[in-house]
C-alpha cells in the first residue's frame, strides 16, 4: 500500500497554497503529504504555517522545514490533512492507531476543510468492522472506564507499550483503552455521546460528521476524491 499512501499524500499536499494555515496529521500516509509540503517550501517558495497533531508530526514537520504555529496564535486553519484507520460510506472515521486522535480532533475541528488521506484497505461498511475505537483515559479512571466499556463493546483492553513495559502513554500523559465492537457499531453517534459523557475520558477515536474530503490512493498511483455533500 506504500504507492497508494504516497499518491494520496502527495495529491492532498497540492491543496496547500501560500498563506495557508494547515493542520498536520499523524501517521504514515500523512507523512507523504508533509514531505511533499516540505519539498514545495524548499523548491518553490511556498509559505505556510503548520499546526502539528502530535510530537511525531511536530518532529517530522521540523525535519521537513515546515514552520510551525499553535492554536493560541492562529484563530482558524484553512485545511487539516490527516489519515484514518477506517472510513465509512458516510465519510465517518475511526482514528487513533497512533494514539494521536485527541489532538487530531482538536486540530481538525478548527479547519475549514478536513481532508483525510487513505487507501482502499481503510474502507468499511460499518465503523468498527476492522479496527478498535481508541479511548484516551485519565490513568486513575481506567478501572471504571474499562468496566463500563465491558458492558457496551465486545472487548475493552488497555493498550500496552511494545518496546516499553506498561501502558502506552499518550502525548498528554494519558492511557488508551481499545474498544472492539465485533461486527461493527450499530449507532456510532450514540457511542460517541456515551464515550464523551464518561468521567475520565479525554476523547476517543470516532470522528463523525467532520471529514469534508477523502483522498483514497490506489496502488496504481491514481487517487479517488470523495466529498461530503452538505
Ligand atoms: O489516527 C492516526 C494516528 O493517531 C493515523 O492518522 C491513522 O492511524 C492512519 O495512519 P496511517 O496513515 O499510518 O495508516
Amino acid at each position: 500500500m506504500e504507492e497508494a499512501k504516497k499518491a494520496a499524500g502527495e495529491q492532498a499536499a497540492d491543496l496547500v497554497r501560500t498563506g495557508m494555515r494547515v493542520g498536520l496529521g499523524t501517521g504514515s500516509t500523512t507523512a507523504f503529504a508533509l514531505r511533499a509540503i516540505g519539498r514545495r517550501i524548499r523548491e518553490s517558495s511556498l509559505h505556510v504555517m503548520g499546526v502539528p497533531t502530535s510530537f511525531a508530526s511536530e518532529r517530522l514537520a521540523r525535519e521537513c522545514g515546515i514552520p510551525l504555529t499553535t492554536l493560541e496564535e492562529v484563530e482558524a486553519l484553512d485545511l487539516a490533512l490527516d489519515g484514518a484507520d477506517e472510513v465509512s460510506p458516510e465519510l465517518n472515521l475511526i482514528k487513533g492507531r497512533g494514539g494521536a486522535h485527541t489532538r487530531e480532533k482538536v486540530v481538525a475541528a478548527q479547519a475549514k476543510r478536513f481532508v483525510v488521506l487513505t487507501d482502499p484497505s481503510k474502507d468499511v461498511k460499518r465503523l468498527g468492522e476492522k479496527r478498535v475505537v481508541p479511548v484516551e483515559v485519565l490513568p486513575m479512571a481506567t478501572g471504571p472506564v474499562l468496566r463500563t466499556l465491558d458492558d457496551v463493546c465486545t472487548e475493552a483492553t488497555l493498550r500496552m507499550g511494545k518496546e516499553k513495559d506498561g501502558p502506552v502513554v499518550t502525548d498528554q500523559g494519558f492511557w488508551i483503552i481499545d474498544a472492539r465492537f465485533e461486527g461493527g457499531i450499530d449507532n456510532p453517534h450514540a457511542i460517541d455521546r456515551m464515550l464523551r459523557d464518561l468521567p475520565g475520558v479525554l476523547d476517543h477515536g470516532l470522528f463523525l460528521d467532520m471529514a469534508t474530503d477523502i483522498f483514497v490512493g490506489h496502488p496504481d498511483g491514481s487517487v479517488e476524491h470523495r466529498q461530503r455533500d452538505d
